[in-house]
């Protein structure tokens, strides 16, 4: 029996971006990962999107700070700050209390940072919690039978990590884990502006470079953008057009180290589960795998079938939430 004064949430906690998926409501939340603090009390004044308009905006006694970085939680407080407030937005009332939830975390977290995970889930009025590893949620999501004797690779190219694994009856068999995801590509737009253009540009700036124009692969025709930033020669603010070619040279290495970490993968794939991804191919998701030409290029370094799994942006949180949903069924695939 469903008790009608609890809600069962599922959250994807990601470097980037945080959703929430409540059961037999769908996802309900899709915010940036970010929390703005205020320096004096300690205390959060903000989290998702309206502490992301303040992110480098900030004056001195605002701070606003990603508690995940490069996959790993880099803030235990902040961390438990944006749960705590997530369950809050989840709850259509003060006295709706949550009861079952599901937790997708990077797979890379050591289990000191689980616990903490945990413990701020349970400290925001969780009754029973378990975690599932992202490339798991993510293969659900994308409607993978993850519980049949056949290996499927995923490659989740999140915020802060690139995640691929070979998954085969319910358990990840390789698991194959970088710190390049979108936030490393996003400095590399920056750090190639500033060197080869004399132009600095913020984060949010380089991120809306990357999304538009960026790309793995020759675009035709190639495209070009308009951006503002401070000019490092005179010091003063400059618009200036960018184009598609300067970016993907920008990206080339992040690139290039997102491929040989799938061929790696692949490498040390044992043989029968190789052959079941040459069959069904290799499925991309999380943000990155919108980056322009990326499929077409690892199909090129692997020789495999490479595709983009659809609104791959939702992947991992449709996949907690089909196991919310359906505990029993994927039990094997949660840990608690
Ligand atoms: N069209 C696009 N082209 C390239 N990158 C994109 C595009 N759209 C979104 N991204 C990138 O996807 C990343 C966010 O992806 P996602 O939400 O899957 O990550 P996350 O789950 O928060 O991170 P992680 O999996 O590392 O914890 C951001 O770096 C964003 O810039």
């Amino acid at each position: 029996m469903r008790n009608p004064f609890s809600v069962d949430v599922a959250i994807d906690l990601g470097t980037a971006n945080t959703l929430v998926h409540v059961r037999d409501q769908g996802i309900i939340m899709n915010e940036p990962s970010i929390v703005a603090r205020d320096r004096r009390t300690g205390k959060s004044v903000a989290i998702g999107q309206k502490a992301l308009m303040m992110h480098e905006r900030t004056h001195k006694d605002i701070e606003t700070i990603r508690p995940l970085n490069d996959g790993v939680i880099a803030d235990f407080s902040v961390a438990d700050e944006l749960i705590k407030g997530l369950v809050r937005g989840a709850r259509p009332n003060w006295f709706t209390g949550i009861g079952r939830m599901v937790i997708c975390v990077p797979s890379g977290i050591t289990e000191v940072e689980r616990r903490a995970v945990i413990d701020a889930a349970r400290s925001a009025g969780a009754k029973d919690v378990k975690l599932i590893d992202e490339p798991m949620a993510a293969a659900i999501g994308i409607g993978l039978r993850v519980d049949e004797p056949v290996g499927n690779m995923i490659v989740d190219i999140g915020g802060g990590t690139t995640e691929i694994a070979v998954i085969a009856l319910n358990g990840i068999v390789i698991d194959e884990s970088i710190r390049v995801g979108g936030n490393e590509l996003d400095e590399a737009v920056v750090q190639y502006f500033k060197k080869h253009h004399n132009l600095l540009i913020g984060s949010r700036t380089a991120e809306r470079i990357k999304c538009e124009i960026g790309s793995a692969q020759k675009l035709d025709p190639e495209l070009e953008l308009s951006v503002k930033g401070r000019d490092l020669v005179t010091g003063v603010p400059k618009t200036r057009v960018v184009t598609s070619e300067d970016v993907r040279e920008a990206l080339r290495q992040g690139v290039n180290q997102i491929a040989a970490a799938v061929v790696r993968a692949l490498e040390g794939t044992p043989p029968e589960l190789g052959g079941d991804v040459l069959d069904r191919g290799i499925m991309l998701t999380g943000g990155g795998a919108l980056l322009k030409g990326l499929d077409e290029y690892l199909r090129e370094r692997t020789e495999l079938p490479v595709f983009v799994a659809d609104d791959p942006l939702t992947a991992v949180v449709r996949g907690t939430g089909r196991v919310l949903e359906d505990p029993e069924a994927y039990a094997a695939v949660l840990t608690s």
